[in-house]
C-alpha cells in the first residue's frame, strides 16, 4: 500500500522530515527542517516545555500573569501556557492582564480577542487602562503631543501599566509573548546606542528590576535593518541574539544604580521615574518635557547604593524588563 508520504512525494511536494507521512507546511528557520503542521506544533510546545523545566521558570503554586495584547504571540502565549500547565500540572495560578491603552481603532479591537481568549482557556482577566492610572488616555496624550513622539509615553506608561496590574493582582511572575524578533532588535539597539549595561542583560530569559523597552522610531530602523538580514540569511535573527547572549562585561564596569522613584515607588535610577517625569510634562502642559534620551531630567541619580529586589507583590510596581 502507499502512504501518505510517498503519494506526497509523488505529486511533487515536500514531506515532513519528522513523520514522513504528511506534507511540509513550514520551513523553521532554526533549524530548516521541513515541518508539517501537527509535528511543528509539537515540536513547539515540547521545546516550551523543556525551556521551563531547564531554567526552572516556575514552582508550583506560583500566581502568573499573562501580559495579554491580542495580538498573535501573547495569544499564543497564553494557548500554550495553559495547555502545558494542564498537561504537565505546573500547578500554576495563571491570569489574563490587558493594558487598555486607549487607543480607539486599534486596542479596543484587539480587547475583543483578549475577552475571547479569557473565556475560551477560562483564565481570569484584570485589564488596567492608562486613563485610570494616569489620567490621560493614549488618544489624548496624541492629541497634545502629536504623531511624532507619543510612542515614548506609550511604551514607558505601558511598562509601567503591567506592573501596576501585576501587582493588583499579587503575581509573582509576569510573562509576555517577546518573541525572537524583538529580542534581536533590543540587541542591536542597544549595541548601536553603546548601552553595555542593557546589552549585557536583554537576552535574559526572567528579567530583574530595570526595563529596556525602547519605544521609539530608531526600533522601527532596527527592524527593517533585521528583516533585510534574514532574507539573505533566515537564522540571522537567532545569530544576533546569540551574540547579545555571549556579550559579557567585565566584573569592574561600573552600572547604574537601582533605587525607586520618590514620587510613586516606582523602580527607578534617578530621582523620578520616566512614567513620572513624562506625566509632569503632560499634566503642566510641557508634553514634550520628559522626551529625549537622557533617563528621566528630573533630579539625580540615586545613590543610596542599594539594590532593590522585591517581588511583584512586595513593591507598588513590579520587574518587568523589556
Ligand atoms: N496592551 C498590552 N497589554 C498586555 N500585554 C501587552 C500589551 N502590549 C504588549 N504586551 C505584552 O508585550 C509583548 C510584546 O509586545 P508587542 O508590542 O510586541 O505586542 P503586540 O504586537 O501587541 O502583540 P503580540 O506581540 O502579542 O503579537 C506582548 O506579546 C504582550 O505579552
Amino acid at each position: 500500500m502507499e502512504g501518505e508520504g510517498e503519494r506526497e512525494r509523488k505529486r511533487g511536494g515536500r514531506v515532513c522530515c519528522v513523520c514522513n507521512e504528511a506534507r511540509a507546511s513550514v520551513k523553521r528557520p532554526k533549524t530548516l527542517q521541513h515541518m508539517c503542521r501537527e509535528c511543528f506544533f509539537h515540536a513547539f510546545e515540547s521545546e516550551i516545555h523543556h525551556l521551563i523545566l531547564n531554567n526552572s521558570l516556575f514552582s508550583p503554586g506560583e500566581r502568573v500573569a499573562i501580559g495579554a495584547s491580542g495580538g498573535k504571540d501573547s495569544t499564543v502565549l497564553a494557548y500554550v501556557l495553559s495547555k502545558l500547565n494542564r498537561l504537565h500540572n505546573y500547578g500554576l495560578h495563571l491570569f489574563l492582564l490587558s493594558v487598555d491603552e486607549g487607543i480607539t481603532g486599534y486596542r479596543d479591537d484587539s480587547l475583543q480577542t483578549v475577552h475571547r481568549n479569557h473565556l475560551q482557556y477560562q483564565l481570569p482577566l484584570q485589564v488596567v487602562s492608562y486613563k485610570d492610572l494616569y489620567g490621560w488616555t493614549m488618544d489624548q496624550i496624541v492629541d497634545v503631543i502629536g504623531f511624532k513622539n507619543n510612542c515614548t509615553f506609550c511604551g514607558v506608561f505601558r511598562r509601567q501599566a503591567l506592573d501596576r496590574g501585576a501587582a493588583l493582582l499579587k503575581v509573582d511572575k509576569l510573562v509576555t509573548g517577546h518573541n525572537a524578533d524583538d529580542i534581536a532588535e533590543t540587541v542591536l539597539l542597544n549595541l548601536l546606542r553603546g548601552d553595555v549595561a542593557r546589552l549585557s542583560r536583554c537576552t535574559s530569559i526572567t528579567t530583574g528590576e530595570d526595563g529596556i523597552y525602547s519605544p521609539n522610531a530608531y526600533r522601527g530602523f532596527a527592524r527593517e535593518f533585521i528583516k533585510d538580514l534574514e532574507r539573505i540569511r533566515p537564522r540571522a535573527i537567532l545569530d544576533i541574539i546569540k551574540s547579545g547572549e555571549n556579550f559579557r562585561i567585565s566584573t569592574t564596569t561600573k552600572m547604574p544604580e537601582q533605587g525607586t522613584c520618590q514620587r510613586c515607588g516606582y523602580i527607578s535610577s534617578q530621582k523620578w521615574c520616566k512614567a513620572c517625569v513624562l506625566l509632569d510634562g503632560l499634566n503642566r502642559g510641557l508634553p514634550k518635557l520628559g522626551i529625549g534620551r537622557s533617563r528621566g531630567s528630573v533630579g539625580s541619580e540615586n545613590g543610596n547604593g542599594s539594590k532593590v529586589e522585591k517581588s511583584i507583590q512586595g513593591k507598588q510596581c513590579g520587574t518587568l524588563d523589556f
